[in-house]
């Protein structure tokens, strides 16, 4: 791996931040949540899932919600600052162990561009077994962050991000995302992915200007 694709996965020199706007400190990290954190994520994931899925009778109800507020009450005591986390940090686990990202694998994550693959779940649905519209321009935005870091640009804010959407984006299919740099203009980068199932059938694309922050810029 290159030392700039090196720098990019957040495993640079400290001073290397000076150049990411006003962003704090972010290390990328693979085991700081330890053996279990991966696990307690996917528990946590698919209880999004069954909570969009399920129709449970009262007591269930009242027992899963005295359950979760018990797991609310382990949690609690434990809030770090934004950067300390595992969940968003652990580059080993499907979407990088965050709740609000996709749940995706990176495949290819260099220079020449990233690919990802996964499914869009059940709480990821819209309507009428297609993944809700508003869950794409996510999982681009996020990949069009990995993008800018491996190709070793600084941390960078979205300017704008146009989504074609194709075809209907089904959920429970795996399917592949992959994009690249196009285009390099001073503190711009234009980059661009497209999003196609297990056949190659395009779902949707989508072009997107990364912009450089200034020194202390939010
Ligand atoms: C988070 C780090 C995690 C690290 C973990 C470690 C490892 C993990 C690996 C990878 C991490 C992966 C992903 C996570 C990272 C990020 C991904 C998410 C990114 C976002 O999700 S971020 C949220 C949404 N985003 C915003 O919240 C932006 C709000 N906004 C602003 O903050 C300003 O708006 C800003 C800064 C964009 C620009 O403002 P500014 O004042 O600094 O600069 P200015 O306006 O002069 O623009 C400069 C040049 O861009 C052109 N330009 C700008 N906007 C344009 C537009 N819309 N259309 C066409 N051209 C545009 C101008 O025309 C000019 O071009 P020119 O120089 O040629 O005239």
């Amino acid at each position: 791996m290159s030392e700039r694709v090196e720098r990019g996965r957040g495993r640079g020199d400290v001073d290397d931040y000076e150049q990411h706007g006003g962003f704090p400190v972010y290390r990328a990290t693979e085991d700081d949540g330890g053996p279990d954190f991966g696990r307690l994520v996917e528990a946590l994931r698919t209880i999004q899932d069954l909570g969009v899925s399920t129709a449970p009778p009262p007591d269930v109800v009242r027992r899963a919600a005295e359950q979760a507020e018990a797991l609310v009450a382990l949690l609690e005591p434990h809030r770090v600052p934004e950067g300390q986390q595992p969940g968003g940090r652990s580059m080993g686990l499907p979407g990088r162990g965050s709740l609000l990202m996709m749940p995706w694998t990176v495949e290819k994550f260099d220079a020449t561009g990233v690919r990802s693959t996964g499914v869009f779940r059940r709480f990821h649905m819209g309507g009428n077994g297609a993944a809700h519209g508003g869950t794409l321009p996510l999982l681009f935005d996020d990949l069009f962050g990995m993008i800018t870091h491996a190709y070793g640009r600084p941390i960078s804010r979205t300017g704008y991000l146009h989504v074609n959407y194709r075809k209907i984006t089904p959920i429970d299919t795996r399917l592949t995302v992959e994009g690249q740099v196009d285009r390099v203009d001073g503190r711009k980068t234009f980059v661009s992915a497209r999003l196609v199932d297990a056949e190659g059938t395009l779902l949707a694309d989508c072009e997107a200007l990364m912009v450089v922050l200034l020194p202390g810029q939010p």
